[in-house]
């Protein structure tokens, strides 16, 4: 008899992402989820809560916690959420140093138990740490991604139906770029069912829908004192491992790694993505104006100062960066 290996995703940090993030996953009927925590007891009580609630939920898709990689063995997709988040006053770049750490750290250990899974990079500074986790995994570019541009798409969907008092299922946002106070929401490319935002809102609105989608993590770290948003992100990432595991060639916005495309070589940054089974299968490109590309290459010129800050840095640290 044919034993059948259901799909399995890992996500490494048991945190507000890691955990928000499995129980979509789970509750979605997509894949089994092995979550794995530095913390002991946390993963497995989570896990634990999740398996209590699949009879209501109507599924019965594994859920396991643990302190172990060897049970993240065969992963089909592992999305890296393991890291700190930032407080109030912080930018995502103060994190670089801890978190460069801890992303290779668990980079490293993924790789030895799922040599050719999709890794999807959550743990901030974005673009950063997915270029840091693509280096430290020896996987093809292709399997490595970030997620941000979903997330801040979505963050300016929003700010534009609140804005127009249209239904936010007609509105379409585009965000390139850097998950940072550079990343480069596109007018031209968002819509109302068809109808650019531009046809709709004068430029003083748009600008200042733009700016509150720049400052959009800022905004809730403020408000929540302790921690930053998890709910949209975890919706964002959940997307990503749907359009992988299902094969979509969804075309979303994703950090993916750049050879050429958009003028930009050996970086990670946000451009539209056909997401499929293999990962990034496609990077579109664009038509953008003068001062769009110019806005992409400044955000692009951030990212690839903070990776140089941490190579740097990472020197330093008892367990290189090693290719
Ligand atoms: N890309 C994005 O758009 C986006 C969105 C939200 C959060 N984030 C980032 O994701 C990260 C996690 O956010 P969160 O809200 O879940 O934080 P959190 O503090 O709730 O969870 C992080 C978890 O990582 C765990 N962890 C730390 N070091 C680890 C290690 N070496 N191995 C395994 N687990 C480890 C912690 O124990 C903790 O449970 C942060 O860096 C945050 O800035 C990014
Ligand atoms: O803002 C943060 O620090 C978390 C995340 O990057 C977000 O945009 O919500």
């Amino acid at each position: 008899m044919t034993v059948c290996r259901p799909t399995r995703v890992s996500i490494i940090g048991a945190g507000n992402v890691g955990s928000t993030l499995a129980q979509r996953i789970a509750e979605k009927n997509l894949a089994d989820v092995v979550l794995l925590d530095v913390l002991e007891g946390r993963p497995q009580g989570i896990a634990l809560d999740l398996m209590e609630a699949r009879g209501i939920e109507q599924h019965d898709r594994e859920i396991v916690g643990t302190n172990n990689y060897a049970d993240t063995v065969n992963s089909d997709v592992v999305v890296i959420t393991a890291g700190i988040p930032r407080k109030p006053g912080m930018s995502r770049e103060d994190l670089l140093k801890i978190n460069a750490k801890i992303v290779l750290d668990v980079t490293r250990q993924v790789v030895i138990y799922s040599p050719g899974t999709v890794m999807i990079v959550v743990t901030n500074p974005l673009d950063v740490m997915t270029y840091l986790a693509w280096q430290a995994s020896g996987l093809p570019p292709a399997q490595v991604m970030g997620m941000a541009g979903i997330l801040d798409s979505a963050r300016f969907q929003t700010f534009i139906a609140m804005e127009s008092g249209l239904s936010t299922a007609d509105v379409k946002a585009t965000v390139l770029g850097s998950h940072g106070d550079l990343m480069v929401p596109l007018p031209r490319y968002s819509t109302v069912n068809g109808v650019p935002i531009t046809e709709l809102m004068d430029a003083p609105t748009i600008d200042r829908l733009i700016e509150r989608t720049r400052n959009g993590g800022a905004e809730i770290v403020e408000l929540m004192k302790t921690g930053s948003a998890y709910f949209a992100p975890a919706s964002a990432a959940c997307l990503m491992v749907e359009a992988v595991l299902l094969n979509q060639s969804r075309l979303l916005p994703v950090a993916a790694h750049l050879q050429g495309e958009y003028g930009l070589e050996d970086i990670f940054i946000g451009v539209p993505c056909r997401l499929g089974c293999t990962g990034v299968e496609e990077v579109l490109q664009l038509s953008l104006t003068d001062a769009e590309r110019t806005a992409l290459q400044a955000s692009a010129r951030s990212v690839r100062d903070s990776i140089n800050q941490a190579q740097t840095l990472l020197e330093t640290s008892p367990s290189p960066i090693a290719s």
